[in-house]
């Protein structure tokens, strides 16, 4: 059976989006119905994933699950899989042995964003500019949180593809005056700065010191949080700048990746931090950096571009693609586990 035919997976079907800090579930108990959601859970609780799913959802309900889709943080090579950020180790074939699954599929977590922003519904994003409606066409998500997460999703023989990179590892430079007094206050790593290093959690504290210390102010803010925060009420000047740059580096890395994949479909902002900040991201810098792109610009203005607000994105991805396989060009090869009959 070839990747572009991927055989369904037999309902019920649990789904799980496995990240650092957060896992969630639900279950999907066929084709038609929507997912039965169950509470999010800390990583940290639970001293492996077999036991989150064993208390969170088998005790929970006497639905027995027989496939399960998961997508977790982190490179997907052999049978024990390793999660960034977090000690729980997948083991789809103890999962199979001890659990009673039949099928195990283990994803990306971007790129279950990248199929979550395949058919978001309307009350489910938010429109920055006035770009329209998103097109059936190739489309890109960016995720700033703990890191930064890049997806492209490829619109091809009626199929969503999903390609999900390390696009939040390219480089990025300062182009405006003003970046040239801030950019020599970043700590590069190995010699270079990357776009992870200013559009994350971590990257908003980093702007946020670099711009102090080309101003020669102590920095007083050290959390993510608070650096948002006090920019969102603009009572802090060196917060609300950090906040204007954040969203402007953030434009023109979205408007590179949707040169990169042609994305006439809309770039997507998902990630923890993209809803905290819409009303900065609705302000004219992000649009004006994701626009700026001679000789494209003209091109920039007919791409849309979108907040992602559903609360559970990555389930939402993976139970459209759990209904309906045949339209998502999936690679399953070293991924998926099968009960040996
Ligand atoms: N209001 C806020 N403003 C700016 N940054 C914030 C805010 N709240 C949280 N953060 C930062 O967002 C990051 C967490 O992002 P996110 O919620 O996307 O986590 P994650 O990487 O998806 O992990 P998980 O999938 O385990 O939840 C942290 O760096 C945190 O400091």
């Amino acid at each position: 059976m070839s990747d572009a035919h991927i055989q369904a997976m037999p309902f019920p079907i649990l789904i799980g989006d496995i990240g650092g800090t957060n896992a969630r579930f639900s279950i999907l108990a066929d084709e038609h119905g929507e997912p039965h959601e169950f509470p999010t859970v800390q990583t940290a609780e639970f001293p492996t994933i077999d036991d989150a799913i064993r208390q969170v959802v088998l005790d929970g309900t006497a639905v027995r699950p027989r496939s399960a889709i998961l997508a977790v943080a982190g490179p997907i090579d052999g049978d024990e899989i390793d999660l960034t950020n977090c000690d729980w180790v997948v083991r789809p074939k103890t999962m199979i042995s001890e659990l009673g699954f039949e099928d195990v599929l283990v994803v990306n977590d971007f790129e279950a964003q990248a199929l979550a922003i395949s058919g978001l519904p309307e009350q489910y994003r938010e429109s920055l500019g006035t770009a329209g409606e998103p097109h059936v066409a190739s489309r890109v998500v960016l995720g700033p949180g703990t890191g930064l997460g890049v997806a492209g999703l490829l619109h091809a023989r009626e199929a969503w593809f999903p390609v999900p990179g390390e696009g939040g590892h390219v480089d990025v430079g300062p182009r405006s005056e003003r970046d040239f007094e801030i950019f020599p206050h970043l700590e590069p790593i190995e010699g270079r700065i990357s776009a992870e290093q200013l559009l994350c959690g971590r990257g908003l504290v980093n702007i946020y010191r670099a711009i102090c210390l080309a101003d020669g102010i102590e920095p007083a803010l050290s959390i993510p949080a608070d650096v948002t925060a006090h920019g969102l009420k603009g009572e802090n000047l060196q917060a609300a700048e950090t906040l204007s740059l954040f969203v402007t580096y953030l434009g023109r890395l979205a408007g590179d990746m949707a040169l990169i994949f042609m994305a006439r479909g809309g770039v997507y902002l998902a990630g923890g931090i993209s809803q905290k900040i819409i009303p900065a991201l609705k302000g004219p810098e992000f649009r004006a950096g994701f626009e700026d792109k001679a000789p494209h610009t003209e091109l920039m203005k007919t791409i849309p571009t979108f907040v992602v607000t559903h609360p559970q994105a990555a389930l939402a991805g993976l139970a459209s693609f759990a209904r309906k396989p045949s339209a998502y060009g999936i690679s399953t090869e070293g991924r998926r586990w099968r009960l040996e009959r």
